[in-house]
């Protein structure tokens, strides 16, 4: 699968040869807002139903965007995280983070703040510079199509992207791909100008230990490699040829 998706213009190349660059996401909230389904609806272009609750995974996906090759590393996490030098890793792990709630569940929503903040201060904490800015996070509002067990008002998502000062996507993975993808083009293009413009904050590159330990689950290659090592027949089902 070779989508491309447009691009702003400045993020645009022209005439050069095509480029290669990895990003790394981080997907992160409640247990059961639908993390999994996003992730896997991006990648697949298929809603899938059930899922086991997340076994913590990174998925790994090709495409080709405004004429470079992306290599996508999504780490879809577990919704209960216990211990917090783990999730600790898992944030300094990653470029750039989707915070999700379900709009039928208020507690996913109130835990939004808390995220944002986490994520803000890992990365900004331990800086050598006092200027750091924070990592790219977009805020996720899925579910928008159980309308008649909404619980959060697209109002309310609202307000608090506007007091966190984050874009925010309401977006129903269930219901289609394109505003799913939308919601990863749109923190991509944040991760490159973020990562063009500035240094990171710290090596977000180094992989620690626990980092490998999570299982990977490989979709594709844009470039026409053999690419396939999903180890879930489940999710082998659904990818497109
Ligand atoms: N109606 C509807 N159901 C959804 C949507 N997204 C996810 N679901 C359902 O919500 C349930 C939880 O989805 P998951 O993707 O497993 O949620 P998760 O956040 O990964 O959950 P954990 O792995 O437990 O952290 C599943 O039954 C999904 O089918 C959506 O947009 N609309």
């Amino acid at each position: 699968m070779t989508t491309n998706f447009s691009l702003p213009k400045t993020l645009r190349r022209s005439g050069s040869l095509p480029s290669s660059r990895t990003v790394r996401i981080v997907i992160l909230g409640q247990a059961a807002v639908g993390k999994t389904a996003l992730a896997v609806r991006f990648i697949t272009k298929r809603f899938i139903g059930e899922y086991d609750p997340t076994l913590e995974t990174i998925y790994r996906h090709e495409m080709v965007i405004g004429g470079d090759v992306v290599h996508f590393e999504i780490l879809d996490t577990a919704g209960q995280e216990e211990d917090a030098l783990l999730i600790e890793e898992k944030i300094k792990w990653g470029d750039g983070f989707l915070i999700v709630y379900s709009v039928t569940d208020r507690c996913s929503f109130d835990e939004v703040m808390r995220l944002c903040f986490l994520v803000n201060h890992i990365h900004t904490a331990g800086a050598r510079r006092s200027n750091v800015e924070p990592p790219p996070m977009l805020i996720v509002a899925n579910k928008k199509d159980l309308e008649f067990d909404r619980m959060v008002s697209t109002e309310d998502g609202e307000n608090l992207s506007r007091g966190l000062k984050l874009p925010f996507h309401e977006v129903s993975a269930r219901d289609g791909w394109e505003e799913t993808a939308g919601v990863f083009q749109a923190l991509y293009s944040d991760i490159v100008q973020q990562l063009d413009s500035s240094p990171p904050s710290f090596r977000r590159r180094a992989v620690s230990k626990l980092m490998e330990k999570i299982p990977r689950i490989h979709s594709n290659s844009a470039l026409g490699g053999t690419g396939r090592s999903f180890s879930f027949s489940s999710f082998r089902d659904f990818l497109p040829d």
